[in-house]
């Protein structure tokens, strides 16, 4: 488990490239056979990624978390992006097809990974945050969440809004988790953007061809940054930083957070024009 801690807005003005990606982008995160995490010291947020594939991968104590198991003080959200996987939980198999969530409880002791078919594995993109109490362990197909579309064409951001974790629909202690996917032709993310200081923010970018790239905006709205990624990495956005990109063709992310309220709608929009 790879550690990451805070930085400051003054700290992050004066920062090149390498710096930046460093502290904000999680490149390896999807590799076949492992389980990787990276402890993020905003809101403790842990951002994992699974990959079973031949045989499963259970979730490993790790000694940073000092608890008993890792989510004796801990709840978890996971998205398959992949092709069809099922995670057992103390027992009980959830089958999860693209894009389907499981919201696993606090107190959960043995959760393993593990694809349907080793040629096309299930890829488990994981975020945990600290939990103060039990909520279920619930399964919500791609389906059953309830489609939200923004934008349109002419500002090429035309995105459908899927919402699993959050006030409104799967209950958790202070976990949020969605995905949103691009129609084909439509290239920006979260354009407006906004802040939400009461909450740090996690993207996982995924469904872009392997030749293309993302432009993510990162930064406070007057001192924006950008952060080249590429298909299947994260990064990590700061209370204050907008988080927004525009990619090279079209994609598909998760986005997670964690913190003081879990109302999707709690968002400081910030003016295009004000943007620098
Ligand atoms: O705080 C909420 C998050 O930034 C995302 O849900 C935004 C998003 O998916 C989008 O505009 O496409
Ligand atoms: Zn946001």
């Amino acid at each position: 488990m790879i550690q990451r801690y805070h930085n400051s807005q003054k700290e992050v003005k004066g920062m090149n490239t390498s710096e930046l990606r460093e502290q904000f982008l999680i490149e390896d995160l999807m590799s076949e056979g492992e389980v990787k995490f990276t402890y993020s010291h905003y809101d403790r947020i842990i951002i994992g990624g699974a990959v079973p594939a031949n045989g499963s991968l259970a979730l490993e104590n790790y000694p940073m978390i000092k608890a008993d198991f890792f989510l004796e003080r801990r709840e978890m959200g996971v998205i398959n992006v992949g092709g069809a996987g099922k995670i057992t939980v103390d027992g009980k198999v959830y089958d999860l097809a693209k894009k389907d969530c499981l919201y696993i409880s606090r107190g959960c002791k043995d959760i393993s990974f593990a694809s349907i078919d080793a040629a096309d594995t299930a890829k488990f993109y994981i975020l945990s945050a600290p939990a103060h109490k039990e909520y279920p362990t619930t399964l919500m197909k791609e389906a059953e969440a309830t489609p939200v579309v923004l934008g349109s064409a002419d500002t090429s951001n035309h995105r459908t809004i899927h919402k699993y974790i959050y006030a409104d629909g799967i209950q958790s202690c202070q976990l949020v988790m969605g995905l949103t996917t691009l129609t084909t032709g439509s290239v920006w993310n979260t354009m407006p953007s906004h802040v939400h200081d009461r909450r740090m923010e996690a993207y996982f970018y995924f469904d872009l061809a392997s030749d293309q790239t993302i432009v993510h905006l990162m930064g406070e709205p007057q001192e924006t940054r950008h952060l080249l990624v590429h298909n299947n990495q994260a990064i990590i956005s700061p209370p204050w930083s907008i988080h927004s990109g525009c990619g090279t063709a079209s994609y598909s992310f998760i986005w997670g957070m964690g913190g003081e309220n879990q109302d999707y709608g709690d968002m400081d929009p910030v003016l295009i024009t004000e943007l620098k």
